[in-house]
């Protein structure tokens, strides 16, 4: 099986006889070291939205292992597709590369009120909203964990036993805490200057108060080290930070997932990296890293 090249119009047996897996529309598709990087959008029942997400699909038949990469603030499915350069890396290992957008979109789905940058559209945090009006549509964490893979399985030579998740930013913490929360899923899981405890940081506080309510309760869950402290446990994580990031003390603070995990017993490789900042020329200068990082455990 290759890329899909064509418009599917309809649905399609997955093949675990669950049901069926959503028609994928192909927007667009390049090749690119000798394989396929495509745009792909469909119909979500999670979000009740349009949704698009990009593939990198390695050349040769497959089944190949899946990297699920979840981007930051503001980003869609393009940031990391144009701008880390993962694809050379990921041709030479045989490794599809899965890249959603951030949240929902679209003329229906509420935005920030202000158009802050850190809520609503390119927002999602990675967790199912419970709050109105936003539980409608920003349903993040069930999109990446039960609808998404599903439609890669369907669509693309993937070989899902061998799954891999990362992420920068808000991505990082999604990636980090969706693991958390399904150890079974993923055989790796890194991150890029995630946020590492979301209860204490400005970004994480309007995100967690505004989608799911002030209980600070309800925030323990989507909060790696609030997570690690109640017992989720990886078995490895490896985590990549510019010591020159500007938020890295007012919002990523590294220091409080090293001691989580530190308490814990959690394994942790934290590699501070001087002169970087957040930006996408940190993450493509170690993503060659991260990913052979990952193939030697898929
Ligand atoms: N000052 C920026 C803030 C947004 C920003 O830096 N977004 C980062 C992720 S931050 C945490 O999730 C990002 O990846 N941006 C996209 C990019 O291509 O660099 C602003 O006001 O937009």
């Amino acid at each position: 099986m290759t890329a899909p090249d064509n418009i599917l119009e309809n649905g399609q047996e997955n093949g675990s006889g669950t049901g069926t897996v959503a028609a994928l529309e192909t927007v667009a598709t390049a090749t690119c070291f000798g394989g396929t990087q495509g745009t792909y959008a469909h119909h979500s029942v999670v979000t009740g939205t349009a949704m698009r997400f990009a593939v990198f699909t390695p050349p040769g038949d497959g089944p190949f292992p899946v990297l699920f990469w979840l981007s930051g603030l503001t980003c869609t499915e393009d940031n990391f597709t144009q701008k880390a350069g993962a694809q050379r890396v990921a041709a030479e290992l045989g490794l599809i590369l899965v890249m959603p957008d951030t949240s929902p979109r679209g003329d229906d789905v509420p935005d920030d009120p202000d158009g802050a940058y850190d809520f609503g559209l390119g927002a999602g945090f990675y967790v199912d909203a419970t709050v109105a009006p936003w539980a409608r549509h920003y349903r993040m964490y069930s999109y990446i964990r039960d609808e998404l893979p599903p439609l890669v399985a369907a669509h693309f030579p993937a070989d899902m036993d061998r799954r891999a998740i990362s992420g920068h930013s808000m991505g990082g913490h999604g990636a980090i805490t969706i693991a958390l929360k399904n150890p079974h899923m993923f055989r790796s899981v890194s991150a890029f200057a995630p946020i590492a405890s979301p209860s204490r940081c400005p970004w994480g506080q309007k995100a967690l108060s505004g989608y799911l309510g002030p209980d600070r309760a309800a925030w323990r869950g989507h909060d790696a080290c609030a997570l690690i402290g109640d017992g989720a446990r990886l078995p490895d994580l490896l985590v990549d930070q510019g010591a020159a990031d500007p938020f890295l003390d007012e919002q990523l603070q590294p220091h409080l997932l090293r001691e989580a995990c530190a308490d814990a017993g959690q394994p942790l490789t934290l590699n501070l990296r001087p002169g970087y900042d957040h930006s996408y020329f940190f993450v493509a200068s170690f993503i060659e890293d991260h990913l052979r990082w990952h193939a030697a455990h898929l």
